[in-house]
């Protein structure tokens, strides 16, 4: 059988984006709509370092490797230094980093601040994106094209919606355009990188602060003890732990006779089955490590 559509291996391009931009502006959202729903872990192995891929999107033209960059923290304690060194090490190394600006607000300080700190990074390509062009009008939009155009001379700019898949396709080939030419850097059914524990860490951990992120932003980390296969039925048994800073916050996360974490487990577990294929069940241990954003040890044992 002959394809024809497909570009030949000397046209295929593959490498990493990042995507920046103030919180809120819809980074993660959009992320998750490149990749698409499958979030397949098909070679799950132990991580070894904090892995900071989000998602593959795989294209008949090219891959694109998307890479999270956590948001910039004020370093006050040592995690906050850390992600800030990860942000400095992640920005450094991709080949396009997507600027994203929401639609329906106009640019502001904290949009300048960050476009200035991307002259920092000479290697990679600029991409401006117009996120949540949904809830704009074409006026508003055309507004925010014409005040990003003044920030810097783009590779391009390109007006998407997420939610409303608008332009996804655009945005997709226009990032696999601007990659340099490469083989395949990862097998065509593989969706994330992420060590599946460090994954399911994670679910665990966005199921916690489900609420109460603005009363907890940082000061949970979730570990994970213990994840096997039951031998007699189709049950894979999970053991985290998940650790807060301070009692008042332990009980934050527990609720009145423990209603909320019994929430948070069932939220967690709503996501970690479909990832698994499996049913689960979910034992969370609620523990206090004091202070253990500014203990390098503990860190350490945490995973960053
Ligand atoms: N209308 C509309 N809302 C969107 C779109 N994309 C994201 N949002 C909403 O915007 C909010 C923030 O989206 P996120 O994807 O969490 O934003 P983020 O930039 O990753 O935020 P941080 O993790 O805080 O940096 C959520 O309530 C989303 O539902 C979009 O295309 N259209």
């Amino acid at each position: 059988m002959t394809d024809t559509g497909t570009p030949g291996p000397d046209d295929f391009r593959a490498g990493f984006v990042t995507f920046v931009g103030r919180p809120n502006v819809g980074k993660s959202t959009l992320t998750n709509a490149l990749v698409g729903e499958k979030v397949a872990i098909t070679s799950p192995k132990p991580q070894t370092t904090r892995q900071t891929i989000r998602g593959i999107v795989h294209d008949p033209a090219g891959q694109l490797i998307l890479v999270d960059t956590p948001g910039v923290h004020r370093p006050r304690t040592l995690l906050g230094e850390r992600l800030n060194s990860l942000v400095q090490s992640t920005l450094g190394e991709v080949d396009v980093i997507g600027f994203c600006l929401p639609a329906d607000e106009k640019l502001g300080p904290g949009d300048r601040f960050i476009n200035e700190q991307l002259d920092q990074y000479p290697k990679a390509k600029k991409v401006a994106i117009v996120t949540k062009i949904d809830s704009a009008s074409k006026q508003q939009v055309g507004e925010q094209l014409l005040a990003i155009s003044e920030l810097r001379d783009w590779e391009t700019v390109v007006p998407v919606s997420a939610t409303s898949r608008i332009q996804l396709d655009v945005l997709t080939s226009e990032l696999i355009r601007l990659l340099p030419r490469s083989e395949r850097l990862y097998p065509d059914d593989q969706y994330t990188d992420e060590g599946i524990e460090s994954r399911v860490a994670e679910l665990i951990r966005e199921a916690a602060l489900e609420g109460v992120r603005d009363e907890l932003p940082h000061s949970i980390a979730v570990t994970i003890d213990d994840m096997r296969q039951r031998e007699d039925k189709e049950l894979v048994e999970i053991y985290a732990n998940l650790f807060v800073e301070r009692d008042s916050q332990k009980g934050i996360i527990i609720g009145p006779k423990g209603s909320r974490l019994g929430e948070v487990g069932a939220r967690a577990r709503a996501e970690i089955e479909p990832l698994l294929g499996s049913q689960v069940y979910l034992n969370i241990r609620v523990k206090v490590a004091k202070d253990w954003q500014r203990d390098p040890k503990l860190l350490g044992r945490l995973g960053f």
